[in-house]
């Protein structure tokens, strides 16, 4: 939908037109979409990127088509100019960043390019960067003298219960339903290290399942049931058995893989793996605290790998069923076998790389493995609890070669796309479920996703063995050890202002400080919004805990948060986001 930005329109059209007619795979997709369009002036077409490495990519690989197809889109020749912002949210929806932009900000350096042309590299915008369309750093955060007592905001509201919270229950996902759509005969061409396998006269699967991977397109993406392993494994009998041989998890793919904010980089580069193993993502390093959908990529990998290629061998592998395999080969003498094992395969998954940490033999083995691999141009996915860099027991050569790929971190999910997963979860075990009931689930549990599934297991469990209806009652009840009742949940304005100093990653001191820097404005009003809103306390006792300030500061700040809520996405994304966390965070005080 067009919010007046013509360059972010023409960059949606070119990306559509392009995937439907099979000029952008998956994952080229996936990257353009990360582009932020900034503005079309003439022949620039400027758009912002998170990183060098998104830059980079898109220069290689895609610059070309989409250039190609923005020209006749346009009807004119252009070229796209990228500069790096790291301001940039290369996982937040397009769009979001070119609407923020006032169009009196873009005339001046933009034009001034145009009338001139300049090469690419000269082209900086530090005009377009949001940060610096503020005036200074430093923002106001007083109220003025008129926004008395008088105001609405003078008594408390209810407790417990922000408008957040129902904005929240009303109009997060905005997600479509569709089915996936298997095209037959959409071959694509065979990565060069895979075409001296003596198969390659086997014909390829279809592997442009097509709107299955629209998920990439802003936001979250619901998706029926129908998974491509699923279709392919139908036209193709021995899938099943190359799945199991290379101990794939046939449920885990990307089609039942929801994307939000939190994973859409580990995605992308999952599915450019999946796409192109061996190429130019080697390694490919996948980090997050537990439960957040690692091991899901790592087989989805595996399972669309298995799909396109047909002589592929992929082997996935616990890092703990990797110790013991190497410790049993030494045992009983079997080290060729072991060695055959992982050193022959064209993509090794190996899991959870923390657990064989300071078992030094097994991390030399593993390195022994990786050089094999690597040197033969074979793939490697790793998956870990923490950053290559805060892996403990692996040697410094080990580590800069974990670097030596990409790495990629996922997230906890907001919200939006908890309440996706819920409701893709249920779809596709066959249950219907309320919305109130995956929004319940979603609001009280946001730590784990493995933890909140489960939760949602237990509802549709009890209701199908009781043959009970499932309802937000229902749901109650079976879940009160796991979630208290928000009644009886305390929010106090300390948690409050502890929780939101934690998001904003600053102090409680800073937030309670003089300093008028912008983030601790923004952190600082948000959290008095918030007191304003979870707890009974009036305006004069907010504006005392937060460093002494006047009631009229706290009842600006409600203010103006009330209505960057209705205007600017992100603020709504972090004020519901915060509510989840302190409510969750109230529970388990109170459990
Ligand atoms: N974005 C998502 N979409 C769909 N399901 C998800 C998503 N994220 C996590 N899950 C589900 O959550 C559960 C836990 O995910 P997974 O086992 O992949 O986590 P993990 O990060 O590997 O955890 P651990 O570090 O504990 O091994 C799985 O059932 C997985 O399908």
């Amino acid at each position: 939908m067009s919010d007046g930005n013509p360059a972010k329109d023409a960059w949606n059209a070119a990306t559509e037109l392009l995937r439907a007619d099979g000029s952008l795979s998956d994952s080229q997709a996936a990257f353009v979409r990360m582009a932020h369009p900034l503005a079309w002036v003439d022949e620039i077409f400027m758009i912002a990127v998170g990183s060098e490495f998104v830059k980079t990519w898109i220069e290689e690989h895609v610059s070309e088509t989409m250039t190609s197809m923005l020209s006749n889109i346009l009807g004119r020749s252009v070229r796209i100019v990228i500069s790096v912002d790291p301001s940039v949210n290369e996982s937040q929806p397009v769009g979001t960043m070119a609407s923020s932009i006032a169009p009196s900000a873009v005339a001046p350096s933009v034009l001034a390019a145009s009338e001139d042309p300049l090469p690419a590299s000269s082209l900086t915008m530090p005009s377009l960067a949001p940060s610096s369309l503020a005036s200074s750093g430093v923002e106001a955060e007083e109220g003025d003298a008129s926004d008395s007592a008088t105001s609405d905001y003078s008594q408390p509201r209810y407790p417990g219960m922000s408008r957040s919270s129902e904005h929240s229950f009303s109009e997060t996902a905005k997600y479509r339903e569709s089915s996936t759509d298997v095209e037959a005969g959409y071959a694509r061409p065979r990565p060069r290290h895979l075409d001296t396998s003596g198969s390659g006269d086997e014909p390829l699967l279809p592997s442009k399942p097509d709107e299955s991977h629209e998920s990439f397109t802003q936001g979250i993406r619901y998706v029926d049931q129908t998974t491509i392993a699923e279709e392919a494994l139908a036209k193709r009998p021995d899938t099943a058995a190359r799945s199991q041989k290379a101990r794939i998890n046939p449920r885990y793919t990307f089609d039942n893989f929801v994307i939000g904010d939190n994973n859409r980089f580990a995605t992308a580069t999952s599915l450019a793996v999946a796409e192109s193993p061996g190429t130019t993502y080697n390694p490919l390093f996948l980090y997050s605290d537990s439960g957040m959908g690692k091991t899901h990529l790592m087989h989805a990998i595996g399972n669309y790998a298995l799909n396109l290629f047909p002589s592929i061998k992929v082997r996935y592998v616990s890092a703990e069923e990797f110790t013991n395999a190497f410790i049993n080969s030494v045992r009983d003498g079997h080290q060729a076998e072991f060695k055959n094992q992982f050193r022959t395969v064209d993509i090794l998954l190996i899991d959870d790389i923390q657990f064989i940490g300071g078992r030094d033999s097994t991390v030399e083995e593993f390195f022994h493995t990786f050089n094999a691999l690597t040197n033969s141009n074979k793939q490697i996915v790793i998956t870990s609890d923490v950053s290559p860099n805060l892996l403990n027991g692996f040697e410094e050569r080990m580590l800069s070669r974990f670097n030596s790929g990409v790495t990629a971190n996922i997230d906890r999910p907001n919200l939006e796309t908890r309440i996706a997963i819920l409701e893709k979860k249920a779809h596709s075990d066959g249950f219907t479920v309320p919305r109130e009931v995956n929004e319940y689930i979603a609001t009280h549990m946001l730590t784990n996703v493995r933890e909140m599934e489960g939760a949602l297991r237990r509802v549709t469990a009890f209701a199908d063995l009781s043959k009970q209806t499932i309802s937000l009652g229902l749901a109650e009840m079976i879940l009160k050890d796991l979630i208290a009742n928000p009644d009886a949940i305390e929010i106090t304005a300390t948690l409050i202002m502890s929780q939101t100093a934690g998001y904003f990653d600053i102090s409680i001191e800073e937030m309670i400080s003089t300093d008028r820097s912008r983030v601790l404005v923004s952190a600082r009003q948000v959290a008095m919004y918030l007191c304003r809103e979870m707890t009974e306390l009036s305006l004069p006792k907010i504006g005392h805990l937060f460093g002494k300030r006047d009631h009229t500061t706290v009842m600006h700040a409600c203010r103006k948060i009330d209505k960057q809520m209705a205007e600017r996405q992100t603020t709504y994304n972090q004020v519901s986001e915060l509510t989840s966390r302190i409510k969750q965070a109230a529970q388990q005080a109170s459990l």
